[in-house]
């Protein structure tokens, strides 16, 4: 079995999966914290022949996990960022310090779509741009949803958004603090990635596949204006791509990719802009 790790600020999220037919058996998340108990927390190594690492998380955290994992498991792999990868040139004038999570993102989303958008709604939500040849642009970073309400402390952050809610109804005024703040946030980040986008494609003179992940990513897809598909297991598409494993790896299958979206064209998006800046 291979156990692949996506080690956020607020989740780390596992999941096994067989080497020989390249299914997924199992998955999961814990709180990311200092101290993993393996058989507890994620599950036990014994049958475990390979660990693919992606963390954003303190070192020490990293370091802790990869010492302990070190002394079951014959292959781990930590990926880094690295100034270029798989025909992606990091737009970063530090290339290592882009986060890990983001550059498996952007691999992954290139390696299926070439030139793409990858947003990753996570504790913080993140937008990168690949081109179509692959020189990658850099990105934005806001606060994801769940900040962003804690940043308020207007005692509203157990009342999570219902991930089932219209777009629509998000877009209403609230008329109770934690609808107000709820629908507000909402509004900060969709429009922010609404806008983006459009800016970004318009100074490029390209139109970009946008593709969705992390744990706020269903809710925030609603409100995304643009085709754009949620890719869930995205980063791990990016690890399987860098350290391929299993035979549908080595052939360049990510599990669980999906359609590419057919983005709009850029007269829609320019006029999209144009709107916007009359209002
Ligand atoms: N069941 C859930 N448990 C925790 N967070 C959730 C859950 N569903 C959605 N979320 C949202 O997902 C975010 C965590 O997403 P994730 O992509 O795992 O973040 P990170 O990679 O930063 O750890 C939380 O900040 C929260 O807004
Ligand atoms: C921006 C992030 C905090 C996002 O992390 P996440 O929300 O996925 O936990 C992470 O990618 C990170 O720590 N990046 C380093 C700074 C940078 O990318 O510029
Ligand atoms: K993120």
């Amino acid at each position: 079995m291979i156990l692949d790790l996506d080690i956020g600020n607020t989740l780390s999220k596992w999941r096994l999966k067989d080497a020989e037919s390249s299914e997924i058996r199992s998955r999961g998340a814990v709180w990311t914290r200092e101290e993993w108990r393996p058989g507890a927390d994620i599950p036990d190594l014994d049958v475990v022949e390979a660990v693919r690492i992606s963390s954003v998380a303190r070192t020490a955290v990293l370091e802790e996990t990869v010492a302990l994992l070190r002394r079951q498991v014959r292959h781990v792999y930590v990926a880094r960022s690295t100034s270029e990868a798989l025909g992606v040139v990091n737009g970063y004038e530090e290339p290592g310090r882009l986060g890990v999570d983001r550059w498996m993102g952007a691999l992954a989303g290139y390696q299926l779509a070439g030139g793409c958008c990858a947003v990753d709604c996570g504790s913080a939500i993140t937008i990168d741009f690949v081109l179509p040849g692959g020189m990658h642009l850099g990105g934005f970073i806001i606060p994801g949803l769940r900040l962003m309400k804690e940043s308020l402390k207007l005692g509203t952050r157990n009342v999570a958004i219902d991930p089932e809610s219209e777009a629509d109804a998000l877009l209403e005024p609230g008329r109770r603090t934690v609808d107000a703040v709820n629908h507000g946030i909402y509004m900060a980040a969709v429009s922010a990635i609404n806008r983006i986008y459009s800016e970004v494609c318009d100074q490029q003179g390209v139109t970009l596949p946008v593709l969705l992940t992390g744990g706020d990513a269903r809710v925030v897809s609603r409100g995304v204006q643009v085709p754009h598909a949620v890719w869930p297991d995205m980063v791990y598409g990016g690890l399987e791509a860098c350290y391929p494993l299993t035979f549908a790896e080595r052939a360049g299958k990510m599990s669980g990719a999906p359609r590419v979206p057919e983005p709009v064209s850029l007269e829609k998006i320019r006029a999209g802009l144009a709107f916007s800046m009359l209002l």
